[in-house]
Formats: structure tokens, sequence, C-alpha cells
């Protein structure tokens, strides 16, 4: 369920009457997601030849502050033909606002699937996308601070307790204090920098057969390390659900196609493994405070930590081997 706010037929004709896309003619609420109140807006368009966007409502979790620069990320890579939803603007130039005092966009809706089991050439079209939103946003101006970084899992997990962590699982107590000193220790600060998604699950990319037609969701998107996204990505789509299962096929396709678009420097390349244990314990450390933080009787269903503990080990076992790096690519 995500859809956590009544709308009135009036009070959704009047809102969309704002914006230059004809008529509303229906709005259907959108189950997926959890952060946000998400509709699928149908109207008659300019032309009346009809129109579809989405319409969100920022429920929780984001500062309205940080709205600019989620929105004008989108612009701006829509701009430069990334497969990102630009955001529509109100009559008034307005890329949001206010309804009762909750803040909503509304977004162009894109075509596709948000796939569960990729294949090789479809994680490629993946690594290609992201490493194309990398170079898009290299004159992006606007900046914000990741607030996932080491020491704030490390503040998540202090919020949760020990004995709350171990009572999930002793292993998962035992992995975070493994390797998260290390993670703080050691990160690679000094790597190149950018605009990054952040989060880019299976859920987040919308697919037509081996084509990307749409990147979604840039809520967490921050300015931090180019080649942490890239370990993010790899985390999120080269293993079974459950972590119990690595898919090299699909490692080697979706690094393959980042490098298709984007090299990485030998530095990147050899930062690979801890930046890809980073991005297990960064959702390690959300998984498990959400775990504690939600009730096993609420609508919204937990995700399991273990399933990254499970991609940790196997990170912390493979190191570079995690990663396949054609040699005639690797230095672009
Ligand atoms: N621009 C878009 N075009 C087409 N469909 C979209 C678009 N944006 C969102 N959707 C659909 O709406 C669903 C929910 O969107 P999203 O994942 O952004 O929800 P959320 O609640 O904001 O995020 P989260 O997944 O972090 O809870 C997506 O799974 C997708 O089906
Ligand atoms: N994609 C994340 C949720 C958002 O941070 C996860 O699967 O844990």
């Amino acid at each position: 369920m995500a859809v956590y706010t009544h709308l009135g037929a009036e009070v959704l004709a009047d809102l969309i009457g704002q914006y230059d896309v004809g008529k509303l003619v229906s709005a259907k609420g959108i189950a997926e997601g959890v952060s946000n109140s998400n509709w699928l807006i149908e109207t008659t368009g300019v032309d009346g030849t009809g129109a579809r966007f989405i319409l969100t409502m920022y429920e929780r979790r984001i500062d309205v502050r940080e709205l600019p620069f989620f929105l004008g990320l989108l612009d701006h890579l829509a701009a430069k033909h990334c497969p990102v939803p630009a955001t529509i603007h109100d009559r008034a130039g307005n890329a949001y606002r206010d309804l009762d005092g909750k803040s909503v966009a509304l977004i162009e809706f894109l075509p596709g699937v948000s796939i569960d089991e990729p294949t090789p050439q479809q994680a490629h079209a993946v690594g290609q996308a992201l490493a194309q939103i990398h170079t898009a946003s290299e004159d992006f101006s606007a900046t914000r601070a990741n607030d996932l970084r080491p020491a704030d899992w490390g503040k998540l997990f202090e919020q949760c307790g020990d004995d709350a962590i171990a009572a999930i699982n002793p292993d998962l107590l035992a992995a975070i204090q493994s390797h998260l000193p290390t993670l703080i220790d050691d990160w690679p600060e000094h790597l190149p920098k950018g605009t990054i998604h952040a989060d880019l699950f299976p859920d987040n990319v919308l697919m037509l057969n081996d084509t990307v037609s749409g990147l979604i969701d840039f809520y967490f998107a921050c300015s931090d390390i180019a080649a942490y996204d890239l370990a993010v990505t790899h985390a999120a789509w080269c293993f079974s659900d459950d972590g119990t299962q690595f898919h090299s096929d699909i490692s080697k396709g979706l690094i393959g196609g980042y490098l298709s678009s984007r090299s990485l420097t030998p530095a990147e390349q050899e930062a690979l493994p801890i930046l890809a244990k980073g991005a297990a314990m960064r959702f390690i450390a959300t998984r498990t405070f959400d775990w504690i933080d939600t009730p096993d009787t609420a609508l919204v269903a937990r995700k399991d930590p273990m399933a990254f503990v499970r991609r940790l080990n196997h990170y912390d076992a493979l190191g570079q081997n995690a990663f396949h790096i054609p040699d005639q690519t690797a230095n672009g």
C-alpha cells in the first residue's frame, strides 16, 4: 500500500488545473513504494490525445527543503536525454506545490516494467544508464550531502542497540562488529565524486525488453563517490534476493555496461571490494533499523537485513574477484 492520503476528485481536478496538461480524466492510486503516496494520472492532454503522469505526494522521510535538489536533478538529467522522468512545472513555473500542507509534484510517466530476474543484456543496459547519469550530472551544480555514510550506519546501529540486533540474528551483530570499524577507518574518501542515485535497485528501474526506459525514485540521490553507486547497484542486482546466490553473468553485464560509457580509474577499480562491502553495510543498517522500528503486524513488509549480510560475506570472501573488469576497457 502506498497511498497514505485520500485526495477527492475536486481537489485533484483543481490541482491538475494548475498545470498545462489538459483536464483530469482519472487518478489511480499506485500500490508499490512505501515512502510516498503515488497516483497514475490520466488527462486529456493539451491536444486532446491523452497524457499520463505520476503524481507524488511526499509523506515522510523526505525533507521538503531537499525537493529542489531531487526535482532539479531529474530535470537536468532529462534535458540531457537520460532515461529519467522530467518534472512537470505548473503555470507559475513551480516544480512542486503545496496541497493541504504536503508537497506534491507532477512527474512525467515513463513506460516499462521493473525486472526481477534480469538477463546479462538487461544488466548491461542498467550499468550503461548508471554511467550515463554520472556523466550527465557532472555539470549539475546543486549538491546534497549523503546522510547514509559509514559513520551514519554506525549511528543507526547504536540506536538499535546490540541486544535488539542480536535478537534478529546473532550473525547480524557479528557481521556488523567485524566489518563496520574497518569500513569507517578505510573508507576511500579520495575517489572521484559526483551526483549519485545511491539506491538503484531493480524496483527503481523500468525496462522495455533490453532497454532501460526509466530510472526512478531519486530520493536518496546525493553527492558522493561515483564508484560507490556502481557498488550499490552491483549489490542490488547481482544476487538472488536472499543473497545466497551470486550471478557472475549479471555482474559481467552490469560492469561491462558501466565501462562502455564511463571508465573507472585504477583507484576506483581497486576500491570496488570495500565500496561493495560498504554498500552491503548501508542496506544492513537501514534494514536493521526499519526491522526494529516496524512492528511485524504493519502493512509494510520488512526487508531482511541478513540478505545483505550474505552479500557482505561474499564480497569479503571474493575481494576483487567479485567484479569483472574487462582488461581492454579497464583504463578507458
Ligand atoms: N515516472 C514514472 N513513470 C512510471 N511509473 C512510475 C514513475 N514513478 C513511479 N512509478 C511507479 O510508481 C511506483 C512507486 O514509485 P516509487 O518507487 O518512487 O515509490 P516511493 O514510495 O516514492 O519510493 P520507495 O520505493 O522508496 O518507497 C513504482 O514502482 C512505479 O511502478
Ligand atoms: N532499496 C532499499 C530500500 C531503500 O533504501 C532496500 O532494499 O533495502
